[in-house]
């Protein structure tokens, strides 16, 4: 399977309706290129922009969803469209879509872990309470979005679920860059599942972003790794590379589940 993961610049000089239709016509680029395209998180106005979460929020069937459905459907790939603010009963929600080469929505996730402690995203969105994979022709994706990489527990659950891959769209900070690439290396090796983690490139809000999206193998090995500005990456993936390095190096059979609380001595 191959897939193109779209590293895209998120600054505050491009407004929204151009970047929408500027992602759209990079989505259709991969025609022919990709099996699976992928998206960073809230690319339409940026994952720090918090004062245009509100102003920007659409409802599922919104313009974002609209145009990512005709660009899959365009360039017949599955699109995993990054995340959007989706608007639903009077609440916010950081909500990633994938989509089928035909432009029908498949999955919706919405971000379980919200980043900012006491601000941001935290405090203006709604949380998500479901985990969610996605059964491609030959691989099954488990999603998470960003912040959500910090959480190991949610990945397992994902897997537990099936996934072979997990697509992490994100907005992560250069200032903790270390810790985005650490991290995506860790979930492919803990869970021997390829990771594919799409960040954004630029500064919106003050906040320079990292860029270096990165493909991992289910050995912990980089497949391929971006750079700081806008770029592609493309790489080939191999699902019963997974089933090989689960049956060759069978650590997921040695959990240990429930373990008990820990005697005080
Ligand atoms: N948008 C985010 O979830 C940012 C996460 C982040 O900056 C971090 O975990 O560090």
């Amino acid at each position: 399977m191959r897939a193109s993961l779209i590293q895209i610049a998120v600054d505050p000089d491009e407004p929204v309706d151009s970047r929408r239709a500027r992602v759209a016509r990079l989505v259709r680029e991969e025609s022919g290129r990709a099996d699976l395209v992928v998206l960073p998180e809230l690319w339409p106005m940026g994952a720090f922009a918090y004062e245009l979460f509100a102003a920007e929020s659409e409802p599922l069937n919104g313009p974002t969803h609209r145009a990512m459905a005709a660009a899959a459907r365009d360039a017949g790939v599955w699109l995993h469209a990054g995340s959007f603010v989706e608007a639903e009963g009077g609440a916010l929600y950081n909500t990633s879509l994938v989509l089928s080469p035909d432009g029908e929505l498949i999955a919706s996730y919405r971000k379980i872990h919200r980043f900012g402690f006491d601000k941001g995203e935290a405090v203006m969105m709604a949380a998500g309470e479901d985990l969610v994979t996605v059964d491609l022709p030959h691989l099954t994706l488990g999603v998470g979005t960003c912040y959500d990489l910090r959480f190991p527990e949610l990945f397992r659950g994902l897997v537990d679920a099936g996934a072979q891959a997990f697509v992490v769209p994100a907005g992560w900070p250069a200032r903790r860059r270390a810790h985005w690439t650490l991290l995506a290396q860790a979930r492919a090796v803990e869970n021997q599942a390829y990771v594919l983690a799409c960040g954004t490139a630029g500064t919106h809000a003050g906040v320079e972003q990292a860029g270096h999206s990165i493909v991992v193998d289910p050995w912990g090995e980089v497949l391929a790794e971006a750079g700081p500005d806008e770029e592609t990456l493309r790489v080939v993936l191999d699902p019963a590379k997974v089933t090989a390095t689960r049956e060759q190096f069978p650590a997921l059979k040695d959990r240990v589940l429930g373990i008990a609380a820990p005697r005080r001595v």
